[in-house]
């Protein structure tokens, strides 16, 4: 039987052209005095420091945070002491937000998220990634009581890292395809309105004819991000968006293949696992997923990401071995190399 969880949620979620001029309304609605403010150096130059000026008086400290990790995370710990904080605000990319969260999370204060790029889901969900040793971690943490996303700010972002942000969010698709399929073999815990959070905007943008990402559609894009954040923490886990495509990404990040960001590999990685899920079950279309990350300039090949062929293939046979508990179309299927290079051939992946 699943167990009756109360989800933490973000209380206060603001997707608009005006969310950068909110802040100090935000804060006061929280009752915040004494905030510590994370940043990165350059989206500190873009938007930070503006922000920094309107809310200037409750700012106690600020951190410019580099390589995100626990070291980090102690060291700003250790330099606040006994300070009465009441609130981190992390303005920068997924490697800011993802210390501004565990830093929240560990202190117990409320967090405030305004992400200067849409390059994957972690702008809203209780999950942060850190590498330790030159390895990938997740962290549970605590997910944000305010997100404010600032389209104008979005909209002008790195179109790579906006475009990173759509596979991510595209990858929800074979993700929550692999959590029905261990519900149905497997028996696990599967939650409907997660998963549908996590796949209509997905599919909604995956049927678009056309798709402008530095216009109309960022705003379904950072809607969609928004929304798996808030689906993991409902879901406890981050099934409703993480399946056998992440496992794939996990892989390459573990053997330190390639130069492609987390959205770049998981977006190869759904063409891949779609593939699977239409060849077995004729649920699914993979042209489609292809189709789509093609239309807006994303890499659809293993070339693009300096991956040669081999070492897709040692990262899916590797993607097998790991996250085990979690039942997707890979233990599944559990292709041989033989049958992984006709999906490379077919998928044109490599
Ligand atoms: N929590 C989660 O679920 C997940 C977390 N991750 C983690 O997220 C991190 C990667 O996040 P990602 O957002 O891709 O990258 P970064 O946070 O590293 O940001 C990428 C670059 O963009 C710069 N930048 C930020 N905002 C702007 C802007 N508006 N215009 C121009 N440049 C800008 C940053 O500069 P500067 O930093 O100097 O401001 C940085 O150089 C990794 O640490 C990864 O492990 C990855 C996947 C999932
Ligand atoms: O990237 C994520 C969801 O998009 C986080 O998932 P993982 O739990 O696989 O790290
Ligand atoms: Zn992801």
């Amino acid at each position: 039987m699943p167990r009756l969880m109360i989800a933490e949620l973000p209380l206060i979620v603001e997707i608009s052209e005006k969310a950068r001029k909110i802040v100090g309304e935000v804060l006061e609605s929280l009752g915040i005095s004494a905030a510590v403010l994370l940043t990165g150096h350059k989206s500190y130059e873009l938007v930070g420091a503006k922000i920094e000026e309107r809310i200037g008086d409750k700012i106690l400290n600020r951190f410019f945070i580099e390589r995100p990790s626990m070291g980090e995370v102690r060291r700003i710990e250790m330099s606040l002491s006994y300070s009465d904080v009441d609130c981190v605000i992390g303005i920068g990319g997924g490697k800011v937000l993802d210390v501004a969260k565990v830093l929240a999370s560990e202190m117990n204060v409320t967090l405030v998220n305004l992400p200067t790029v849409a390059s994957h889901d972690g702008i809203a969900s209780p999950l942060a990634s850190f590498k330790e040793n030159g390895k990938p971690v997740s962290i549970s943490t605590k997910p944000p009581t305010a997100v404010l996303a600032d389209l104008v700010i979005l909209r002008h972002s790195p179109i790579r890292l906006l475009r990173s942000g759509f596979g991510d969010l595209v990858s929800n698709v074979t993700a929550v395809k692999d959590w029905k399929l261990a519900k149905e073999k497997k028996g696990d815990a599967f939650n409907e309105v997660a998963a549908s959070m996590a796949v209509m905007p997905a599919n909604l943008l995956l049927n678009s004819d056309r798709l402008d990402l530095r216009g109309s559609d960022v705003e379904m894009l950072v809607r969609g991000l928004i929304l798996s954040g808030v689906a993991i923490a409902i879901a406890g886990s981050s099934r409703p968006a993480s399946g056998a495509e992440h496992k794939f990404s996990h892989a390459l990040d573990y053997l330190g293949y390639g130069n492609g960001t987390h959205g770049e590999q998981v977006g190869i990685g759904t063409i891949i696992m779609e593939y699977l899920h239409e060849k077995h079950y004729g649920i699914g279309d993979w042209e489609r997923v292809k189709q789509a990350l093609e239309k807006i300039q994303a890499p659809t090949t293993a070339k693009e990401i300096g991956l040669t062929r081999e070492q897709v293939i040692e990262a899916l046979m590797y993607a097998k071995r790991i996250r085990r508990k979690r039942y997707t179309i890979l233990e599944d299927v559990n292709p041989t190399k033989d049958e992984l290079e006709v999906v490379l051939n077919k998928t044109g992946v490599a």
